[in-house]
């Protein structure tokens, strides 16, 4: 292989510059030609790509979010939108992509691989850490670091004042942040989609909190949880109850953000020498994660379609930690 590209997708994530620099160092260091591609799949589609030499990625692996920027691109979704990518790739003679994303961003690799053969991995950059293959995401541990800062800094407030805060943490579908920061945080109570909390266990989890002589707490709610979001658990919850002061705090998009940890570097580097070396060795339409510390690949499919369940020895934890 003389030539092949990268981008990054979906979600920007802290640690996709590491992952970027980890492909673009192995590539030239085992002599093969690396064009960034900008936006994603969106800038695949209108050709925009430039060569990436070496220092391309000098100073980079500290900074947040992405070299290559990001996208969700529309049209990718449309077979004509990925002809039209295809064919810009053939006019940069492409051999092979490495695609830095999440579920989204493999489904898309799958289906583009599937129609023209290109070959393709991905490396497994998205915040959430709902993707199966690897024991955790780039841009996870950075995340999930930035909502327990903002979570101690809360609970001054909610202890200054005697008051509940339901704190919302990111995660589309999965409840990967709402758990470990959580528990890092203190939480007494966890609301997520992988548990099957009601409003009136939130309830019981504040009287036994009173009972304790707790004159403050969390509640921590992930953003996809089921039941509905932070506000609307803090409505009823209010509604239901008398004497409670309650806040709500969204953390947003303040978890995408920022210099990535050193386990989110390790991760990205680890994984993105492992794309390159994978598309060399003819792997294709796989994931390059770590599992169990080693270099593992699994084919998109997977990645995509299985469940990464949540230990919920964690979630039983919260209970006996939170009395
Ligand atoms: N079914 C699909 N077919 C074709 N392209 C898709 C499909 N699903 C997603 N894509 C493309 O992949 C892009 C990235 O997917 P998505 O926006 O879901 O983010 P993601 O990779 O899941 O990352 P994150 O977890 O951070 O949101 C989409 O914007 C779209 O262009
Ligand atoms: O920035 P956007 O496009 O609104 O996406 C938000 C979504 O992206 C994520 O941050 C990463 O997938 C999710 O946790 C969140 O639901």
């Amino acid at each position: 292989m003389k030539r092949m590209a990268v981008f990054t997708s979906g979600g920007d994530a802290p640690g996709m510059n590491a992952c970027i620099r980890a492909v673009v160092r192995s590539a030239t260091y085992h002599n093969v030609e690396v064009f960034g591609v900008m936006r994603g799949y969106e800038g695949m589609i209108r050709g925009r790509l430039h060569r990436m030499e070496s220092s391309a990625v000098s100073n980079t692996i500290q900074k947040g979010g992405t070299i290559l920027k990001s996208a969700r691109s529309s049209e990718f979704k449309t077979h004509e939108g990925r002809k039209k990518a295809y064919q810009q790739l053939r006019h940069f003679d492409i051999e092979g992509l490495v695609a830095i994303g999440g579920d989204g961003t493999f489904t898309a690799a799958k289906v583009f691989h599937e129609e023209f053969g290109l070959p393709i991995i991905g490396c497994p950059g998205t915040i959430d850490n709902d993707i199966y293959g690897t024991d955790y995401t780039i841009g996870y541990d950075t995340a999930v670091n930035t909502a327990l800062e903002a979570i101690d800094k809360i609970r001054d407030t909610a202890d200054s004042h005697n008051r509940v805060f339901f704190i919302e943490v990111m995660g589309r579908d999965s409840g990967y942040i709402a758990v470990q920061s959580g528990i890092g945080g203190g939480a007494e109570i966890i609301v997520s989609p992988e548990n099957s909390n009601t409003t009136e266990d939130i309830i019981n989890a504040l009287r036994k909190g009173k009972l304790h002589h707790k004159a403050s707490a969390i509640v921590l709610v992930a953003e996809g949880e089921v039941m509905g979001n932070a506000t609307k658990l803090a409505a009823e919850v209010q509604a239901a109850t008398e004497g409670l002061d309650i806040r709500v705090t969204t953390l947003g998009h303040i978890q995408r953000g920022g210099s990535p940890t050193a386990s989110d570097r390790i991760l990205a580097s680890r994984t993105g020498v492992g794309a390159v070396e994978g598309l060399l060795n003819g792997k294709t339409s796989v994931m390059a994660g770590i599992q169990n510390n080693h270099l593992v690949y699994t084919p998109f499919d997977e990645a995509i379609n299985k469940k990464k369940p949540i230990n919920q020895e964690l979630l039983r934890m919260v209970k006996i930690l939170s009395i």
